[in-house]
């Protein structure tokens, strides 16, 4: 991970591609405007929110212009019936230098055993050339959240994301930088992934550095999907869709979108005494008003009525999300859903545990216990077994 940093600070010391050139597979793109479902979720969220009128397009029209795009892209996919992605995914490796690619695929696997030990053995039930792609996002992800949030956050500055948004754009035209970005860049040849949410998750660091605050939901919102939303579109056209699935695919990437946004939402529940630390409030200030808390309140960490009675509503609301995930999750390859499953049930279960801690968001941390953990697996698993919607 060191060495991302020495790049993006520095990037004339370590500007060597390690690997020679990718064949990227094309994918034309098409329009849906099936807003529906998104709709619904979008009335009963805004329930929350002011009757402030908001006459341009709210951050979740906005999202959803991505979805539609990267959903277009795999739909595509799905319609090429020959087309088996995990042997075209074989069959091109043939055109690439093996040993350095899948060297490069082994240490994206490692990283991702050491941060995220129960994910990593969920995409062990993945056919190898999925599992591996999943691995090599993951990797850029961590390593991009790294950027702003690891031990040298603070010599990051705008342009040094500059630079690491050109690297996207290097690794996606084929040329990578070093062995994980020759990973990402096998598997974007290989599988219809839009470099738009990557872009955009790198907005959502450019925020970090520039905003602790947020005015309203609407704007959360748009911070979740960049750091969050944004990985659900990544993983969904390499998760792949069951075969025998009748959902449309717009509403699949809505349920990912929505797992995004759920796991984020409940990371800044989780994490407000922490980030109060660090002078960030990422909870919507119009909400905090009118439930007659302040930025002091936050600050003070004290846990009282209109405190739990606020919180209330941010879990009820996260549980929303939750629950709009849970309908696309048995909507994908069989093979994917277990750790889709774990990670929605294990992610859920920290809502819970702030009702535990009594709302003490502030000092105590939420978590799941191992006991708890290993418990969820096997449920997981269960509901991996159900079939699709066919
Ligand atoms: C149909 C359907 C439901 C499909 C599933 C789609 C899917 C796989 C969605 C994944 C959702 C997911 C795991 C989102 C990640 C949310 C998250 C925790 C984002 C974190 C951002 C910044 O948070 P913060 O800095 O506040 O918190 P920390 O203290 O740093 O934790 C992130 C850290 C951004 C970086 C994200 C990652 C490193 C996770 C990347 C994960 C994958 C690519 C694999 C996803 C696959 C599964 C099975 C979970
Ligand atoms: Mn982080």
């Amino acid at each position: 991970m060191a060495g991302v940093l020495l790049w993006v600070i520095s990037p004339k010391e370590n500007a060597t591609a390690l690997l020679s050139l990718i064949p990227r597979s094309g994918g034309k793109q098409k329009r849906s405007s099936s807003l529906c479902s998104r709709i619904k979720l979008s009335a009963k969220v805004s329930a929350f929110s002011s009757a402030v009128a908001n006459p341009a397009r709210s951050s979740e029209e906005k999202v959803y212009e991505v979805v539609l795009k990267q959903a277009a892209l795999v739909k595509e996919q799905r319609k090429k019936k020959a087309l088996d992605l995990d042997k075209a995914a074989e069959n091109s490796d043939a055109l690439t230098d093996w040993d350095l690619l899948n060297e490069a695929y082994d240490r994206c696997g490692e990283v991702c055993a050491e941060y995220a030990k129960t994910f990593y053995l969920g995409t062990l039930l993945m056919t190898p050339e999925r599992r591996r792609a999943v691995w090599a996002i993951y990797v850029w992800c961590r390593r991009t959240d790294e950027l702003v949030d690891g031990p040298n956050a603070s010599h990051i500055t705008p342009r040094a994301l500059d630079r690491w948004e050109k690297r996207l754009d290097d690794l996606y035209e084929g040329r990578p930088y070093d062995m994980f970005d020759a990973a990402l860049s096998d598997t974007v040849s290989k599988y219809p992934v839009d470099i738009q949410p990557f872009k955009d998750m790198i907005e959502g660091m450019r925020l970090d550095l520039r905003k602790s605050r947020y005015n309203t939901f609407d704007e959360l919102y748009l911070y979740c999907y960049y750091v969050a939303g944004t990985v659900g579109l990544m993983s969904v056209p390499v998760m792949g869709i069951a075969p025998e699935s009748k959902a449309t695919t717009e509403s699949v990437y809505n349920a990912a979108l929505a797992l995004g946004i759920a796991n984020q939402l409940t990371n800044i529940l989780r994490d407000v005494g922490e980030d109060a630390r660090r002078g960030r409030i990422y909870l919507p200030q119009d909400e905090l008003a009118r439930a007659g808390l302040s930025d002091e309140d936050i600050f003070r960490g004290q846990v009282t009525d209109k405190w739990r009675s606020f919180m209330k509503d941010q879990i009820k609301r996260a549980r929303m999300f939750f629950d709009e995930a849970e309908k696309g999750v048995s909507e994908l390859n069989a093979a994917s859903r277990w750790p889709v499953w774990a990670s929605l049930l294990l992610y859920r279960q920290i809502l819970d545990a702030i009702e535990a801690n009594d709302y003490n968001n502030f000092t105590k941390r939420a978590y799941v216990g191992k006991a708890k953990k290993f418990a969820s697996l096997p449920v997981a698993y269960g509901r991996a077994l159900l079939g699709t919607s066919k």
